[in-house]
């Protein structure tokens, strides 16, 4: 079997390969026509953040089992495509976190005492000590953006330069953040507070351009600003505007939105710009880890079918997977449906296994549930294999219950979570053998297929507001593929889950929920 790899990696990781018995190709910098006809042959492809795995690519693989990342972000594969190809896709965090942190770091102090600019000055013969006068980070407050594991090690390591940091991030509990001494606070207290922001979330359809021209005017006059996240999470016109009038004193990116950047990008012109070509991971103690870590799991799974770290796949056999599959697709739907219903961090999932279903193993289904719930946090950190660990990590109480009988279905899967101030409750079924199903939504009954672009939409039951509903989406040109209602007679009101065929922005949720008689909308992705 073959194993192209299209990023460089460490040699430690390509002995591993070969002492296997695998066959290695490693051809970097190949063009998109390059690539497709490459990974054409290929039984797994091993990428950095260098490599495009767009669906072109994807599509013209014949033999591709495997995409494995050496490192964590996976925003550069298409997902979608490698899942309609069946293949795994893996990446290797944690390898690099520590490396990620300290280049973080360095790029707070690069910016506090002017290091790059006062070097190139230095070195271009000048000797200019008052035109680089520094700040001290002592006693300055530093605002993180998603407390994740790289998060967390800037938070340990900018406390001990006795720093006050706060930080926000939508997952994670108070409880857990001051166990780190960190205060949790909102988006736009954070934005108020900090003198030094740095991100650390992955870059996704709800943090691109999370750092903008708004979020710019909330912020101290004279902030600081850092990315060694991810190119696209910052706007990077909108921060030029913002270093130009003077509301961001300096700015350090590692990422950038297109990499490399066009060389007469304007913020490479600005003095109190500091950036580094995606260094971040780039020491020989992260390339080492994720070199031998990425190996190892190729050779796991290409030559030994096990399978770690895949982030779409659950790790059952042949066999039961064929009966267990939709009870699997179902419950990641439940996770997924409870985490975009839940007002706030999740503190407890209860799952009850009802009818049919409570005889298989459970095991893969619980797992899958809580992925389905995590993923829209930590996307390419969380998989089959971590998804309790990370659960577990994040304070979350999990409970599983089963019934052998199913009141008005054959099978049931019933989920109720907790969230810091208040519930929900969902359920599903599977009609047939493979249909999901959800059927209850906390006191509303209803039969919907969970799938694509959805709107959950609560209103008072009066004639015409389903009407109101269809106009307006229609003038947007969304099309409704499906619609479900489900009822509460005693206080006429109803909850509509409608099917589009794309994903309704903005500017139509508010006007879907200016309608008369519309009590709350939800966009929802299942
Ligand atoms: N510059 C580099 O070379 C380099 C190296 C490693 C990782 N990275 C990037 O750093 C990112 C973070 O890595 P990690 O290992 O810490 O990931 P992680 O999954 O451990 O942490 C991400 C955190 O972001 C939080 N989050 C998700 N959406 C959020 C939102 N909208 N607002 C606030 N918080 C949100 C999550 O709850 C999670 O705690 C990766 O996705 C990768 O893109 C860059
Ligand atoms: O997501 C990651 O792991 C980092 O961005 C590292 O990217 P790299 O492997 O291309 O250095």
């Amino acid at each position: 079997m073959k194993v192209l790899v299209t990023d460089p990696i460490l040699p430690d990781g390509i002995e591993i390969l070969k002492k296997a018995g695998l066959e290695v190709e490693e051809r970097t910098g190949l063009s998109p026509e390059e690539l497709k006809e490459a990974i054409r042959e290929a039984d797994g492809i091993i990428i950095r953040s260098g490599t495009k795995l767009t669906a072109e690519v994807i599509e013209a693989a014949e033999r591709l089992k495997v995409i494995a990342r050496a490192g964590t972000g996976l925003d550069n594969v298409d997902l979608e495509a490698a899942n309609r190809k069946g293949i795994v896709v893996m990446n290797c965090p944690g390898g690099n976190t520590n490396s990620a942190a300290e280049h973080t770091l360095a790029m707070m102090f690069a910016l506090a005492r002017n290091i790059p600019q006062a070097m190139t000055s230095l070195k271009a013969g000048r000797w200019e000590r008052k035109k680089f006068m520094g700040r001290e980070l002592m006693g300055k407050t530093l605002g993180i953006i998603g407390l994740g594991r790289i998060g967390s090690v800037v938070a340990d390591r900018a406390l001990g330069l006795k720093m006050h940091v706060v930080a926000y991030d939508p997952f994670v509990t108070p409880e857990q953040a001051s166990k780190m001494g960190v205060e949790l606070v909102s988006l736009d207290e954070l934005y108020a507070r900090a003198d030094i922001i740095t991100l650390h979330v992955p870059l996704m359809k709800e943090t691109y351009h999370l750092i903008n021209a708004e979020s710019f005017a909330k912020m101290k006059e004279g902030v600081l600003l850092i990315n060694c996240a991810r190119g696209g999470i910052v706007d990077e016109m909108a921060l030029y505007e913002a270093m130009k009038n003077g509301k961001v004193a300096g700015a350090a990116l590692d990422v950038f939105e297109k990499e490399p950047p066009d060389p007469d990008h304007p913020l490479l012109k600005m003095e109190n710009f500091v950036c580094t070509p995606h260094l971040g991971a780039s020491t020989l103690e992260a390339q080492k880890n994720v070199a031998l870590a990425v190996a190892t799991q190729v050779v796991d799974f290409l030559v030994h079918g096990v399978v770690r770290n895949a982030v779409n796949m659950p790790s059952v056999s042949a066999e039961a997977l064929k009966i267990l599959k939709p009870y699997i697709v179902l419950a990641e739907k439940l996770g997924a449906l409870q985490a975009q219903l839940a007002e706030g961090p999740v503190e407890e999932i209860a799952i009850e296994y009802q009818g049919e279903v409570s005889q298989l193993d459970t095991e893969p289904l619980t797992v899958a549930l809580i992925k389905g719930l995590l993923s829209r946090a930590l996307r390419e950190d969380v998989n089959y294999v971590n998804a309790p660990l990370r659960a577990r990590e994040r304070g979350i109480k999990i409970t599983e219950s089963k019934t052998e009988t199913a009141e008005d279905f054959l099978n049931l899967i019933a989920v109720r979570i907790k969230f810091k101030g208040g519930d929900n409750y969902v359920a599903g079924t599977i009609f047939g053998k493979t249909e999901p199903r959800i059927v209850q939504i906390n006191r509303f009954r209803l039969d919907a297929l969970p799938e694509g672009h959805m709107l959950y939409i609560h209103n008072e039951d009066r004639p015409g507001v389903i009407g109101l509903i269809g106009v307006t989406l229609g003038e947007a040109g969304l099309n409704i593929s499906r619609m479900y209602v489900g009822q509460e007679p005693e206080k006429r009101r109803n909850v509509i889950l409608l099917s589009v065929d794309t994903p309704p922005d903005e500017s139509v949720v508010s006007a879907l929920r200016n309608l008369p008689h519309v009590l709350s909308v939800k966009p929802l992705e299942l």
